[in-house]
């Protein structure tokens, strides 16, 4: 069964520590595509809650000393019940607090993945790639080694998003083309596809690597059949059509939408 399937089936309850741009539109995306969403990021109630959930998702986007704190404590104890964790380390190399929380959180805690925009990703592998607040900027740099290295410095699996998506553990890189250029003037739309992450995730097992490059996949066919719907109307309708089509989507038709690819491996051989 595919993973979208086993996520309609189970609903499973995605503990989210996000940020006060995305929240409402994350829960809703999370409902859309048939998990719980369940933002909660009381330092007294953040272990108890991670505990609890199929998966929990740490999104750095407004970030400050408590909020960094309570992503700390329940990555912890996802980490003390076997529940996966998922980081969006949201302005990761705009400034030095994010760029170094990012660091710490991935060296603390034991992830299942990270999703991050180029420029986030690039920088937890201790590459400079700009980046405008939130965004990713342009670079020479090529993201596929990046994301590698990300993968191997941290254990888990990583996904850089942008025109390709890329999907890789480290050693298997899967790219990912699918979704739409309006994607990127809606907000939240990373960290929403972080939170799916989470609940593909969630009914993963150790298959992490396929899940996340099939909710990629997923969320760009979802997004192209939006931005059809929505052809001459634009980012606000386009916004409403995306959260419809994440619902009505069937596993069976992302295929069609949606390339995924193995990278290349160049083997040389050492004269
Ligand atoms: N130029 C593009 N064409 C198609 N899809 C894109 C493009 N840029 C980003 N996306 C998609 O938009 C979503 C958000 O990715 P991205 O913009 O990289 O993250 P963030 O919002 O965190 O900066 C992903 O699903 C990604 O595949
Ligand atoms: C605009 C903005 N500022 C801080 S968080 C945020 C939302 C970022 O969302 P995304 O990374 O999905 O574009
Ligand atoms: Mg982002």
């Amino acid at each position: 069964m595919s993973y979208l399937d086993q996520v309609r089936q189970v609903n499973p309850l995605v503990h989210n520590i996000t940020n006060i741009v995305v929240a409402n539109f994350s829960a809703n995306g999370l409902l859309a595509i048939g998990a719980s969403p369940f933002m909660a990021a009381g330092l007294p109630e953040v272990e108890e809650a991670a505990a609890m959930a199929g998966a929990v998702v740490l999104n750095m986007g407004t970030l400050d000393e408590l909020s960094l704190e309570a992503m700390l404590r329940a990555g912890q104890s996802a980490n003390r019940s076997g529940v996966p964790v998922v980081l969006d380390p949201v302005g990761a190399g705009a400034t030095a607090y994010r760029t170094e929380s990012a660091s710490l959180l991935a060296r603390s805690l034991k992830l299942a993945a990270i999703r991050g925009n180029a420029a986030e990703i690039a920088n937890l592998a201790g590459e400079a790639w700009a980046s405008k607040g939130v965004d990713a900027g342009e670079s020479a740099g090529d993201i596929v080694p990046a994301a590698e290295r990300a993968a191997r410095l941290y254990g888990c699996v990583v996904i850089a998003t942008g025109r390709e998506d890329v999907v890789t553990d480290g050693k298997r890189t899967l790219l990912v083309r699918s979704g739409h250029p309006l994607l990127t003037r809606v907000t939240g739309t990373g960290c929403l596809l972080s939170a799916v992450i989470g609940a593909f995730a969630a009914v993963a097992g150790g298959g992490v690597l396929e899940a996340a490059a099939e909710a990629a996949a997923f969320y760009g066919s979802a997004a192209s059949l939006a931005a059809e719907a929505a052809a001459d109307l634009g980012p606000g309708s386009f916004q409403i059509e995306f959260l419809n089509r994440l619902s009505t989507l069937q596993s069976g038709s992302i295929g069609e939408l949606a390339l995924i690819r193995e990278r290349e491996q160049v083997n040389r051989v050492t004269p």
